[in-house]
């Protein structure tokens, strides 16, 4: 049977007042895993429930080494959130992907480091699939959505994750371009993969602000250009939830993502750390009872 959609959605740079919600409400969720990096505004649009969470926290406080990845992913899967839609800031590594534009990514290269990237560990190990990343379901209804939302959007593309804070070198920059790499940002990684280990279809909608570093007749990107950017078409990607909201068909049939956790522990049930198995109740309370 057909379930309610609760979309949460987690707010890059540019969009850490919120995506203007009815009947909003703040509420402060505590994670196992730590501290996310704010409360979760919860409420809805239209129909349709809404939990939003600012990345960065308000004001921007977090670097993007310094998010807490999992306690984010954590707390939204508690609201009950049944699908993830990450808003992003990211720089262009192609001439046709031009600031203001947004585009659907449909695949990463993570080059981040250090970051905790697993719900799982020594005590439970699990191994989910990551050949597809992203929902194609829920990317293909954001990509309607920013159209319908008057933005001009591409569908598919590779995104690149680095560490930070410093955008890169230009070496750099044409390194990921030969890597086949179509935009780069710092968050995605690894977002994308603790949601698919929540078994939350995942999707990200990003915001092309500049053009990095690899023009050769041109200086690199500057901070000032991304938040200018992102100024500019922050009320687009807010418009661009509300039409979402509008899309979505009535009920939420269900995704094989719901279920990705079905085959991926390695540990057998007699061997298994009973705090981490307690600290993962709410992502993976349907496999671990
Ligand atoms: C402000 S420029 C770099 C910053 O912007 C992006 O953040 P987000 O993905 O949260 O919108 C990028 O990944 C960096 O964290
Ligand atoms: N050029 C860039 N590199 C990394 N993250 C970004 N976010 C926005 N533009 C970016």
């Amino acid at each position: 049977m057909d379930q309610a959609w609760h979309i949460g959605v987690i707010g890059g740079s540019g969009l850490a007042e919120g995506i203007g919600l009815d009947e909003a409400q703040e509420i402060a969720v505590r994670s196992p895993f730590g501290e996310p990096s704010g409360p979760v505004t919860t409420g809805r649009i239209g129909g349709v429930r809404f939990s939003f969470l600012a990345r960065h926290g308000a004001g921007h406080r977090l670097t993007p080494s310094a998010v807490n990845y999992r306690a984010n992913i954590d707390v939204l899967k508690r609201c009950g959130v049944t699908d993830l839609l990450a808003l992003s800031a990211i720089g262009s590594l192609r001439e046709a992907l031009a600031p203001g534009h947004m585009i659907a990514v449909d695949q990463f290269i993570d080059r981040t480091e250090g970051r905790a990237r697993s719900f799982f560990g020594p005590g439970l190990v699990a191994h989910v699939s990551l050949a597809d990343p992203i929902c194609p379901r829920l990317s293909g209804l954001a990509t309607a959505a920013a159209r319908a939302a008057g933005a001009t959007v591409h569908a598919g593309g590779c995104y690149v994750a680095i560490e930070g804070p410093q955008f890169s070198t230009r070496a750099e920059s044409l390194m990921y371009r030969a890597w086949g790499a179509d935009v780069i940002g710092m968050t995605a990684m690894p977002e994308a993969r603790l949601a698919r280990e929540a078994e939350l279809p995942y999707a990200l909608l990003g915001m092309v602000t500049d053009y990095d570093a690899w023009r050769p007749s041109e200086a690199g990107v500057e901070a000032a250009e991304v938040f200018a950017v992102m100024k500019a078409n922050a009320a687009r990607a807010r418009t661009a939830v509300r039409e979402l909201a509008r899309l979505l068909p009535p009920g939420r049939s269900a995704s094989p993502i719901d279920r990705a956790l079905d085959h991926a522990f390695a540990t057998a049930p007699g061997a298994r750390d009973p705090q981490l198995v307690a600290r993962l109740d709410a992502v993976a309370g349907r496999v671990l009872g």
